[in-house]
């Protein structure tokens, strides 16, 4: 999981020069949010790095996302698409319901911009709409998420989980990884 935040957040995390590196050594799906205003500038950048999922905001892609999502599956990555707490669902059903649709929903669970926050549950309500509506999509649940919350989204219907604080500062992080995939699978298992 890469989180570039420039613009949209302060702060710059990592970036296609890391994402280049890390290729060198791994075949691993590398995941890419851009927390970014301008995000058609770095489509390019990232698909010649190495990306597999290029994840870009729609509350700066309103206009543009049907080139932008051209764009990134023409530079060989996976379109997602993120919404911050404050942005309704609806706002993104056009871009999972277009001729060039996403493939993957990003819901934030904190603010973005940085880790150890609180989870907010209230956004599960989000997260259970997209998956009533569509049954088979990627929904990916960023923010907070750890033991204690991992199972509120699952239940609701995530599939696709960004832990940060809970997995790096763990004394086993291996075993937080496990306990978040058992929680997927075993809501999934009983849908
Ligand atoms: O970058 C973030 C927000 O923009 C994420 O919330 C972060 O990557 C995950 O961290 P944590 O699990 O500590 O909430």
């Amino acid at each position: 999981m890469c989180n570039l935040g420039r613009h949209f957040v302060p702060n710059l995390t990592i970036g296609a020069p890391v994402i280049e590196s890390l290729r060198k050594h791994t075949n691993a799906y590398l995941d890419c949010h851009l927390m970014v205003t301008n995000p058609m500038d770095y489509v390019e950048q990232m698909g010649k790095a190495g990306a597999s999922g290029f994840t870009f905001h729609v509350e700066v892609a309103k206009e543009n996302w049907q080139e932008l999502v051209r764009k990134i599956k023409s530079a060989g990555m996976r379109p997602g698409v993120a919404l911050k707490p404050g942005t309704p669902i609806e706002e993104v059903y056009p871009l999972i319901e277009g001729t060039t649709p996403v493939e993957m929903v990003l819901v934030m669970t904190v603010e973005p911009g940085f880790g150890g926050q609180k989870f907010m549950p209230n956004m599960m309500d989000k997260v259970r709409a997209l998956r009533n509506k569509y049954p088979t999509l990627d929904i990916e649940v960023d923010g907070g998420l750890g033991p204690s919350t991992i199972d509120a989204a699952a239940a609701a219907g995530a599939n696709c989980i960004v832990a940060g604080s809970s997995v790096f500062g763990a004394p086993e992080p291996g075993d937080v990884i496990s306990l978040l995939r058992a929680s997927v699978e075993k809501a999934q298992a009983t849908t």
